[in-house]
């Protein structure tokens, strides 16, 4: 007996040391770059998810630029030279698609045919000409969520109020949605707040001012639920369109919303490929997420993307399921919801510090004024066209500062070929065929070579600023968007257009002593999400002067949104 235990745990060993140099010990090859030291078993696991930045600059400081981490069985070669990033991303032998292919099996579980041509060909549909157009229906969508919170509708929409939605599911999920209560507190009138147990509130106006014109109120709400109902909506409704019956289904931004944060907590695990079953909520939020119009009713409703019709089309005439279909449409939402994570920081940004929030109403209040139309602000309209947005010096820095500070993505490829990569420097590595190699914004966009003071928010910093790394000019020196999104041009459209309309709508102002940060722990997201929710309180403006977004693509024939 003692002996058969014996031999058998000597054969475990053996096993063991076989499986760690199989698996785990790489001896290194002529001209590749360094291991970074890390544990016998995780590798650099650890020091990655602790502080992923501090680690790739303390790495590099002790290996150069170029180096090799391991998470557990992976190896991962990182480019830390960013004069070295446009020859990354030309590289033929670094591909991004099987990373994509990864995303798509393991974190939405299908996997898109013809995948290169499709996204190729998908991405031309929010460029160019289509830029134009998509944003006239971004800027249409985000005028109706202006509105509704300007005149509390949004309240009783997202409050769950509809009476047919009373005795269903949906009433649980829009409960789940608005657990935060959203509160009215009309200040400087003797309007009545009421909050009913089920969080319901409604203001009954007093009886002595009913006649005159409805006075403004502060709001207060969860910053997450503001920018859910003022931008994840309108962008929302941009991507999948409306329906005159989507206030009876589950197909709804705000149920949307809250079940896509659910679902994407997991999202660095499922990716790794850990099995979703692990996670019931968000196999549960997966459920409803999965509720959705059949591809023929998607393709018909008002104002659907050009993308997902184009898609949907490239998917069927590709005999793609109907559940490919719906996943693939999460995928596209899962890419424009960087977008609201963005929107989340810069509404935070503006109210942490109001020197920021001064200076960018003054750039906005003058672009406006400079524009407007009408004596009054009431009759006034002032018209923008995608060239005017961009007009913005403060805004524009503004905005590359939030990207530059909440950044987390990991730019990866799959070596498809054994490589020699050449630095900008004239340094040559050889990267193996099957390896991983990647560049990490945030290590750029957090090194104080680069940034003085890189931990700081300066929200001026890239006005007329050209940024210089060992004495020679960085040419990209922002790179959130890794070099493969074709959303980019649109992103930063829309939340330039987002921040130009706040401004012009709201005043917002965090609640006392409302603080919080990015979750470094979540390094892997392009946007990283905070660690926790703020209140905030907001009052829409008194009679603010509209503002229009004009299509003005190579003709005559402006629309106006
Ligand atoms: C602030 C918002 C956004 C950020 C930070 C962002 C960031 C990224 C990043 C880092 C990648 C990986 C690129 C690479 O590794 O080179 C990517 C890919 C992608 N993004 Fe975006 N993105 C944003 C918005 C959008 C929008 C609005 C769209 C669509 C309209 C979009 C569509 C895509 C697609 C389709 C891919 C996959 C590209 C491919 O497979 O070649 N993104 N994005």
């Amino acid at each position: 007996m003692g002996i058969a235990v014996t031999a058998i745990l000597g054969l475990l060993v053996v096993g063991l040391i076989l499986a760690y140099f199989r698996f785990l010990h790489r001896n290194l090859r002529p001209g590749e770059p360094p291991i970074a030291p890390g544990h016998w078993f995780w590798g650099n696991c650890i020091q990655f998810k602790e502080h992923a930045v501090k680690f790739l600059l303390d790495t590099r400081a002790k290996c150069g630029d170029v180096f090799t981490v391991r998470f557990f069985n992976q190896h991962i070669t990182m480019v830390l030279d960013i004069h070295s990033y446009e020859r990354f991303a030309k590289q033929r032998n670094f591909d991004f698609d099987e990373i994509a292919k990864q995303v798509n099996q393991n974190v939405f579980q299908y996997e898109l045919v013809n995948a290169r041509k499709m996204i190729s060909e998908a991405g031309q549909k929010v460029n160019g000409r289509h830029l134009f157009t998509s944003m006239e229906h971004f800027a249409s969508n985000l005028k109706n969520a202006f509105r509704d919170m300007g005149s509390g509708e949004a309240d009783e929409q997202a409050l769950g109020t509809s009476s047919v939605q009373s005795q269903s599911e949906l009433e649980k999920d829009l409960n789940v949605v608005n657990s935060s209560t959203s509160i009215n507190t009309c200040s400087t009138s003797k309007d009545i707040v009421v909050s009913s147990p089920n969080n319901h509130s409604h203001i009954i106006p007093n009886p002595s001012t009913t006649t005159a014109k409805p006075r403004a109120c502060w709001h207060e709400d969860d910053l997450r639920n503001f920018a859910s109902r003022t931008f994840f909506s309108p962008l929302f409704y941009t991507i999948f369109g409306h329906d005159a019956k989507d206030h009876e289904t589950s197909f709804h931004p705000q149920v949307f919303h809250k079940m896509f944060d659910q679902f994407h907590k997991y999202f660095n695990f499922l990716w790794l490929g850990v099995p979703p079953q692990l996670f019931p909520e968000a196999m549960k939020a997966g459920a409803v997420l999965a509720q959705q119009p059949s591809s023929g009713d998607m393709m018909v409703r008002e104002g659907c993307s050009e993308y997902i019709k184009f898609a949907t089309d490239f998917m069927l005439k590709h005999s793609q399921t109907e559940r490919e279909i719906v996943s693939h449409n999460l995928v596209f939402l899962h890419v424009n919801y960087n977008t609201f994570r963005v929107v989340y920081w810069c509404v935070y940004k503006l109210m942490e510090d109001a020197k920021i929030m001064a200076a960018l109403r003054e750039e906005v209040q003058e672009a406006v004024d400079a524009k407007r139309s009408g004596s009054t602000s009431e009759d006034s309209v002032a018209e923008f066209t995608i060239d005017d947005i961009h007009k913005l010096p403060l805004v524009d820095s503004f905005l590359q500062e939030v990207i530059r500070l909440m950044s987390g993505v990991f730019m990866i490829r799959k070596v498809v070929d054994d490589t020699s990569f050449t630095t900008d420097s004239g340094a040559i590595y050889n990267i193996r065929k099957g390896d991983r190699v990647a560049i990490y914004p945030p290590a750029f966009h957090y090194d104080p070579e680069i940034y003085e003071e890189p931990e700081t928010f300066k929200y001026d910093r890239f006005v007329d600023t050209t940024f210089y790394k060992n004495g020679k000019a960085i040419k990209n020196p922002v790179i959130g968007f890794g070099s493969l999104c074709p959303g980019q041009k649109f992103a930063v459209l829309q939340i330039k257009w987002f921040i130009i309309n706040l401004l012009n709508s709201f005043k917002l102002e965090l609640l006392d002593g409302e603080r919080t940060e990015p979750n470094i722990n979540m390094y892997g997201h392009e946007i990283l999400p905070p660690t926790h929710d703020v209140r905030c309180r907001f009052l829409a403006k008194d009679s603010p002067v509209t503002l229009t977004y004009v299509n003005n693509y190579g003709s005559t024939r402006a629309h106006r949104s």
